[in-house]
């Protein structure tokens, strides 16, 4: 099933959408997310002292009150801590009324060796920083290492950008509702969130049949049917030619490790586009991926037209001066045979002086093209936007993509991949091992790969972070960007059992 993420707004208009088309009140609702986070303390934490029930003014409160009435009915030592009584009238409020544990106030709280403490001060109404005794108590919370439980979102964290907004729990557990939220997946959020629970409450998978859902967690149900099938009376061009652009001779490797995963990922033939002083260098690294000399843009539009590449890799290692800045208006310029273009680290940088000329070809491109920056590279193409602190990462790559026409891969340890169209997919199954040198090469090749073999644009450049991110996870501590390639063939065997023979 595809992952949708909800923002928050969306959250509160789906939250209305199952009010109205019932059974459940929002009173009920709050008492199923109640009864889902009870039910988890009691599996998880049976050891605890107690539990000390932290909670806020608005329905994250609520939510909260139902939790220490129904701990507190199962026989568990709960108390309860509340300053603001609940508007009344409101669902928290009867949440209130309903829950015999005696509130005490805020500044009294103390964390207690061996008792859980569950926030449920602030979820998706978090509307300014945490201050005051809150923030003193978030902080005596961390001190004394206590374990946390959030309701929703740990209280000081933004559902929407993943960012704190001044003080925010950090919290072993986040149990949220129907679908996650930007903020659970963006990091620091995500790190925040500890282990991140979602339950039912009872709001039918109807509620998102209206919505225009442009948001998904980055998985293979988002793009797996896109993968191109090998047909039994394949051959190699039939599954895609990659070039990839070589830089000068003391910096081959980036191109190599980009042809290597471009094959690995499947594409039927892989050529690296070399400078005359590169060649031996070269030639002496390649076995099955071919080598061809392209050193000023004549020469690459000669291959071209030749050889007839289906996409192309261009930046890694290259070179930031006019031979790339050519090379790219020279493959932008095409409007047969190429199909995808990945343009990376220094076809990123060679554009910072100009970053409209880039825009402008690539919009008056028929070639789908991508963009892989991380926030450094992002931040020479688009520097407004870097500098908003206000947007979270898929606002900014969304209006990256806009802007540019291209997709954009905003990498980082949470990936953004965001479409000119609004489509945006956040990838969670990046490891820690994937921070090593050459592995955005690798990235780039497998992106291309898929470019090269048919898969449309989201979708490859959605697998592409996917896979090249598995890849780095199976392989683990030890990780070099050299085992990458050779992990994809274990990761394809896991996603397409089917596939063998
Ligand atoms: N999603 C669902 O299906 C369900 C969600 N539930 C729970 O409801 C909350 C959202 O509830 P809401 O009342 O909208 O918001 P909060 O409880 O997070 O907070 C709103 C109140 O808190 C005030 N506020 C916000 N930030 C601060 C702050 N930093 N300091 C002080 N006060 C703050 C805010 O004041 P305003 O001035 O902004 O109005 C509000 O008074 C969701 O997270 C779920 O836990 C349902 O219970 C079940 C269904
Ligand atoms: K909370």
């Amino acid at each position: 099933m595809r992952m949708v993420v909800l923002t928050p707004e969306e959250m509160g208009n789906v939250d209305r959408a199952a009010i109205t088309a019932g059974p459940h009140d929002g009173y009920g609702l709050m008492r199923n997310a109640g009864a889902a986070v009870a039910d988890l303390i009691l599996e998880r934490f049976s050891g605890a002292a107690g539990v000390a029930v932290l909670c806020g003014p608005g329905n994250n409160g609520g939510d909260g009150y139902v939790i220490a009435r129904l701990l507190a009915e199962r026989g568990v030592n709960v108390r309860l801590f509340a300053d603001a009584a609940p508007q009344e009238d409101s669902d928290a409020a009867r949440a209130r009324e309903d829950c015999f544990v005696t509130p005490e106030a805020l500044a009294d709280f103390r964390p207690e060796t061996g008792w859980l403490v569950l926030d449920a001060l602030y979820g998706a109404g978090l509307s300014k920083p945490i201050a005051g005794i809150e923030a003193e108590l978030i902080e005596r919370v961390a001190a004394a290492g206590v374990p946390v439980v959030a309701v929703d979102l740990p209280s000081g964290l933004s559902g929407l950008t993943g960012k704190p907004l001044g003080s925010c729990f950090d919290a072993d557990l986040t149990v949220t509702f129907f679908r996650k939220k930007p903020g659970h997946l963006l990091m620091p959020g995500r790190r925040l969130c500890g282990e991140l629970v979602v339950a039912d409450i009872g709001i039918a998978e109807t509620a998102l049949a209206s919505m225009d859902i442009a948001l998904w967690e980055n998985g293979p149900a988002l793009w797996r049917d896109g993968v191109p099938a090998v047909e039994i009376d394949a051959h190699k061009y039939v599954r895609g030619h990659v070039a990839v652009v070589s830089g000068g001779g003391a910096s081959t490797g980036a191109a190599r490790l980009a042809a290597r995963g471009a094959a690995r990922a499947g594409a039927g033939a892989v050529t690296v586009l070399s400078p005359a002083n590169a060649l031996s260098v070269n030639a002496m690294h390649l076995t099955s991926i071919m080598l061809r000399k392209a050193e000023a843009v004549d020469e690459l539009i000669a291959f071209l037209d030749e050889r007839k590449p289906t996409a192309a890799v261009l930046g890694p290692a290259a070179g930031t001066g006019e031979r790339t800045r050519s090379f790219a208006l020279g493959f932008l310029e095409r409007n047969e045979g190429l199909k995808g273009l990945v343009l990376d680290a220094d076809a990123i940088t060679a554009f910072a002086d100009a970053p409209d000329t880039l825009f402008e070809a690539v919009r008056s491109s028929v070639i789908a093209t991508v963009l892989t920056p991380h926030d450094g590279e992002f931040a020479r193409l688009f520097g407004d936007l870097a500098a908003d602190a206000s947007m979270s990462k898929v606002e900014r790559a969304r209006a990256a993509a806009e802007r540019s026409g291209a997709v954009i891969i905003l990498k980082g340890a949470d990936t953004v991949v965001a479409c000119p169209d609004g489509r945006a997919a956040i990838n969670t199954n990046g490891s820690r091992f994937l921070a090593t040198a050459g592995s955005g090469d690798v990235l780039c090749g497998i992106v291309a790969s898929h470019l090269a073999q048919g898969m449309p644009v989201f979708e490859a450049a959605s697998a592409g972070v996917w896979l090249h991110a598995e890849a780095g996870g199976m392989f683990g501590r030890g990780l070099i960007a050299e085992d990458l390639p050779e992990m994809l063939p274990h990761v394809f065997q896991a996603l397409f059992p089917d596939d063998m023979g």
